[in-house]
């Protein structure tokens, strides 16, 4: 078994033992069930922001511990004041080291679109997605069958919700794409051997179909990075390690964004 195989196996025997013990009913009764949504898409395409999806990600399989005690309120609404376009927020507690708290956390403190980031295997979670406060769910086309992609997105869309869907090569992306989906990533990290190259959200950037927005992800570590992959098309970074690996992932973010804005010749606006 690969890690997405164990993850994903760990997250069904989870998803099943959460539903005893906290039914839909009880997530529809959240006070953020019935709020609207801030759209992903719009805020990524805004002129006046970087497009980055800054991410609050604790650990992960493949860095090991990587800001474990971060301040989710501190990070959050730093993140958005030096220019990011949406906060990413890892809900998985056991690979990750985050929790829905972390979401509700940040959506108490922050106007701006939150992308819900997990293995999204089980409807359950996507109202669950919506009762903590998220705008976006991520759906992984590895480790779902196209019709799995399609219902799962056809329900986010009846929530309001927008859905990101994570390719890492051409045949997932025939396969899987589907009219539900608002936002399509490129994963430069190959999940199953946590290889990272950007040049994969490059061979892949003519193949995305027009009028979705393209979002780069994982491995992005310089504002050049950014340059190179907009110059083919991508409109939407996400990027985690880059900025949780300092102290205080929001100065790390504010200032990799100034020297975007100066190589961009804009001002990026403070949310
Ligand atoms: O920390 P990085 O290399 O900047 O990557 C961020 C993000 O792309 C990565 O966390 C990610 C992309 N797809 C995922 C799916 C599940 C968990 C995590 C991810």
């Amino acid at each position: 078994m690969n890690i997405l195989e164990e993850i994903v196996a760990h997250k069904r025997k989870e998803v099943s033992e959460k539903k005893n013990l906290f039914p839909v009913r009880l997530l529809e009764q959240s006070i953020f069930f019935h709020t609207q949504s801030v759209s992903l898409k719009k805020y990524i395409l805004r002129e006046d922001k970087s497009g980055i999806i800054a991410e609050i990600k604790r650990k992960s399989p493949s860095k090991g511990v990587i800001n474990p005690n971060v301040s989710i309120e501190r990070t959050s609404i730093g993140y958005m004041q030096a220019g990011a376009s949406a906060l990413s927020v890892l809900t998985d507690t056991k690979f990750f080291g985050g929790k829905n708290e972390d979401l509700t956390t940040a959506r108490k403190f922050n106007f701006c679109p939150i992308l819900r980031k997990d293995f999204t295997v089980d409807e359950y979670q996507i109202i669950e997605a919506k009762s903590i406060g998220a705008d976006a769910i991520l759906l992984i086309a590895a480790v779902l069958t196209p019709e799995e992609v399609k219902s799962l997105a056809k329900l986010a869309h009846s929530l309001g919700l927008e859905v990101l869907l994570e390719v890492h090569n051409e045949a997932e992306l025939e396969r899987s794409f589907n009219e539900y989906i608002d936002l399509l990533g490129v994963n430069n990290r190959d999940l199953a051997s946590f290889k990272v190259d950007l040049n994969t959200s490059i061979s892949l950037s003519e193949k995305v179909p027009h009028g979705v927005v393209k979002v780069a992800e994982s491995g992005i570590n310089q504002p050049e990075d950014i340059e190179l992959l907009k110059s083919h098309g991508f409109e939407g970074f996400l990027i985690g390690e880059r900025f949780m690996r300092s102290a205080r992932p929001e100065k790390s973010a504010e200032s990799f964004i100034e020297k975007l804005s100066l190589h961009d010749k804009v001002n990026y606006a403070k949310a």
